[in-house]
């Protein structure tokens, strides 16, 4: 049975709103599982951040979606079609950055766009318009060999986006950038979907990147998808830190009134977040317990944190409550 055949057959619904799908999505190499049983969902119109450490398994899943490496087990479902049985259909309507750009050094940027043109069969002034795009257009006569690192990765997205892409896969944009090269590079990909309705599927093994570009964020760890979801959730979720003089009997103070609590540190106390009006309760408990209370504050989770708990390496001065 070919791969594409295990995943569900697709309705309206799905082709219109959801471009990728993977289901079971598995690749071992030896006896290595390196994608494990990875079941992903990135919606239309949307920046899909694909966050993992190294080595978690971003780029083989991509190397997958794009039928540059072969699924062991599970299917890959692109634009509502299986991709083992559509590839044709399916992959010019895809643009990919994966690893470093692959150009010739001695060719102009111009040059470097004409092959990919005349490859994908497009008419000349799409060179003019991906150069725009990516701001390269001043530069397109200079030998790529030339060029910096920051403008050959945007020569790389200007690749990518000849012929507009309705999905455009990047593995590690910025890596290997130097900090305004990182922000060119975001400012240009967090503008793809209002400007050309693309989706963006974007790998990164920085939090704080993918926190300023994703609006959906995908964890994966050891090929396993840990935490699939918006990442507005994230930041919503955050705890109430309380400093108090003497954090262990003000912790015993609100454990008998049914609180859950946790010591941040000495001093300090941590709770789950709670509406006002129970934050109004928890600080009349604790002054009539005699408590000297100093500050109470609320702490939003950084995605970090999120990211250290999920992958289960919090520390314990970092209590993260549910
Ligand atoms: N062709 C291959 N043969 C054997 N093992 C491989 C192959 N490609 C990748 N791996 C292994 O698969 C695991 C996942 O690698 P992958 O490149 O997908 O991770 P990643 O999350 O993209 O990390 P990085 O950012 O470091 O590339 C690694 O342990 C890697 O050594």
């Amino acid at each position: 049975m070919a791969s594409a055949d295990l995943v569900g057959s697709p309705g309206e619904e799905e082709r219109k709103h959801t471009v990728v799908r993977t289901s079971e999505l598995t690749k071992r190499y030896g006896s290595e599982t390196v994608v494990d049983r990875l079941g992903v969902t990135v919606r239309r119109g949307e920046i899909y951040g694909f966050l993992g450490l190294n080595g978690a398994g971003k780029s083989t899943t991509m190397k997958m979606l794009l039928d540059l490496a072969r699924p062991t087990a599970g299917g890959v479902t692109v634009f509502g079609l299986g991709l083992a049985a559509n590839r044709a259909r399916i992959l010019p309507r895809i643009g990919s950055l994966i690893e470093s750009p692959s150009y010739y050094g001695h060719l102009t940027g111009e040059e470097n766009l004409e092959i990919v043109r005349i490859l994908k069969k497009l008419p000349q002034a799409e060179i003019d318009r991906v150069l725009g795009v990516v701001r390269l257009t001043e530069n397109r006569r200079k030998p790529v060999r030339n060029y910096s690192l920051g403008m050959k990765q945007r020569l790389g997205l200007a690749m990518a986006l000849m012929g507009s892409p309705e999905l455009l896969i990047l593995d590690e944009p910025t890596n290997g950038l130097d900090p305004s090269g990182i922000q060119e590079i975001r400012d240009l990909i967090v503008r793809l979907p209002s400007r050309f309705g693309m989706t963006v599927l974007v790998s990164s093994h920085l939090l704080s990147e993918v926190e300023q570009m994703a609006d959906t964020v995908g964890i994966i760890d050891q090929g396993r998808l840990l935490y699939e979801g918006a990442l507005r959730d994230f930041r919503d979720r955050g705890w109430l830190r309380i400093a108090v003089a003497d954090s262990a009997s003000a912790a015993s103070v609100l454990r008998r009134a049914g609180w859950r609590v946790t010591t941040a540190s000495e001093g300090e106390l941590a709770l789950p977040l709670h509406p006002d009006e129970q934050i109004a309760r928890v600080v009349r408990i604790l002054v009539g317990a005699g408590t000297q209370l100093y500050r109470v504050e609320v702490r939003r989770r950084t995605l970090e944190e999120v990211f250290l708990q999920i992958t289960g390496e919090a520390s314990d001065e970092k209590p993260v409550p549910a």
